[in-house]
């Protein structure tokens, strides 16, 4: 198998905490469930990926899986004080390259903008240039949103805060041939009222972009700015 791509997910009782201030636990799930739908609709249309396997989450998750031909790994137990994210990819990593699959490309559920044709560009340019390591940030520059890595490398995975000067540190450390690049879909992650804000004018916009995050949102989104300026006023 040439190159698969691996999403992590928690249950979708635990995503987005830092989206309370404006979506309580219920709406806070079907967002989540609608960006990771809108981002494997985006990826079946790829002619570069073999395999999508999503690693954690629950019995939707489960079914989200199933719905889009996706594989689904329950996520291990942590062994160490490795954030759950960092596991769930090393495990995830680990059984791709056991099932023969030479690239992964992990990418994160929160990424509803991320675009086919970006996807397919960052696949080509670090097959071009024999990249051993591809890293895609956030829009702060900050966070790793897309890493697309050799299989036989070994390489520790460092998500969390920083995490893109993390990677290209432990790239570095390992001598690995690495290249960092920007674009703008897969840059939008929504973590933050803000950029839930942000997503829903793009949207209103243009719905095609992510069109299940969409139906979705147009429910919440005159509450959305209103609570955003309750919290700013109380802060
Ligand atoms: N399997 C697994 N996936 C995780 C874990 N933590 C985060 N993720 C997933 O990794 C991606 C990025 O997650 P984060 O932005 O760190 O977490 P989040 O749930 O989206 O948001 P917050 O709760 O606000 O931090 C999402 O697809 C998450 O569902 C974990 O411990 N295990
Ligand atoms: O390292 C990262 O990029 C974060 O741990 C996970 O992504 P986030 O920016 O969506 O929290």
């Amino acid at each position: 198998m040439s190159l698969a791509v691996l999403i992590p997910a928690k249950p979708l009782a635990d995503v987005k905490q830092r989206l309370s201030p404006v979506l309580v636990s219920g709406q806070r799930r079907r967002v989540f469930e609608a960006m990771l739908r809108d981002l494997l609709q985006q990826l079946s249309q790829t002619g570069e990926v073999e395999r999508v396997l999503i690693v954690g989450g629950d019995a939707d998750i489960q079914q989200v899986a199933a719905d889009n031909d996706a594989f689904w790994l329950a996520e291990r137990q942590r062994e160490n004080k490795q954030s759950g994210l960092n596991n769930a990819v090393a495990q995830g990593v680990t059984a791709l390259r056991a099932a023969g699959c030479r690239k992964v490309l992990v990418l994160h559920g929160d990424l509803p903008l991320a675009k086919v044709n970006e996807i397919n560009e960052l696949i080509h340019s670090h097959r071009a240039t024999g990249q051993q390591l591809s890293l895609v940030s956030d829009r702060q520059g900050q966070g790793t949103n897309a890493l697309l890595i050799d299989t036989d490398k070994d390489f520790k995975f460092h998500y969390g805060e920083g995490s893109l000067d993390r990677h290209i540190r432990e790239a570095n450390s390992r001598s690995l041939r690495y290249q960092s690049r920007r674009y703008s879909g897969i840059a939008t992650d929504i973590d933050t009222p803000e950029d839930l804000l942000d997503l829903v004018e793009a949207l209103a916009v243009s719905p095609q972009q992510a069109p299940l995050t969409w139906m979705v949102m147009r429910r919440y989104r005159l509450e959305i700015p209103v609570l955003i300026e309750e919290q700013r006023v109380s802060a």
